[in-house]
């Protein structure tokens, strides 16, 4: 089991007396994070949902906010922007941002649980610009090349 990171989390008025952040089982991926206002999504609408939370990620890391299935799969509401990204050196609000793909409106509730966080390592990289690419098997082949 890799060592838990610490992320300094700073609670914004309207996040006043909820839960904060949590796994729901030990072997969870992700923290499930829940809504500090409440609204109803008609169908086909969206809304960066308000936490109540502002973060300082360490360096090196990113916070992935991710749609929780049965939310998905029951109603149709995911995050739009999957993965969203919270990014080390952001310290506004987070938001989740909702869509209802679903044929119903559907009402948050302030409390209910919206999406998972998931925290996961960065990998810096720099683009090297060259002239040719070296050749593959694959190739330029994509989008279905070995089949549907
Ligand atoms: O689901 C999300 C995605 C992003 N953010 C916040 C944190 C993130 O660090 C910032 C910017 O996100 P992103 O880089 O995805 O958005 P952008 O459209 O590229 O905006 P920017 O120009 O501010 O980078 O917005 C959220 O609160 N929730």
């Amino acid at each position: 089991m890799s060592q838990k990171i610490a992320i300094q989390l700073k609670r914004l008025p309207h996040g006043e007396g909820l839960p904060l952040p949590a796994y729901a089982t030990p072997g969870a991926a992700g923290m499930d994070v829940v809504a500090a206002e409440e609204l109803t999504l008609a169908p086909g609408a969206r809304h960066a949902v308000a936490t109540g939370l502002s973060v300082a990620i360490p360096e090196g890391f990113e916070i992935q906010v991710r749609p929780r299935s049965g939310l998905a799969l029951k109603h149709g509401i995911t995050c739009l922007n999957t993965p969203g990204t919270i990014d080390s050196d952001y310290r506004g609000e987070v938001k989740v941002i909702l869509a209802n793909l679903g044929s119903e409106p559907f009402e948050i509730k302030r409390g209910e649980r919206i999406a998972q966080l998931v925290p996961a390592a960065v990998q810096p990289a720099a683009f090297v610009e060259i002239d040719s690419l070296d050749d593959t098997a694959r190739g330029a082949g994509g989008f279905g090349s070995t089949g549907r």
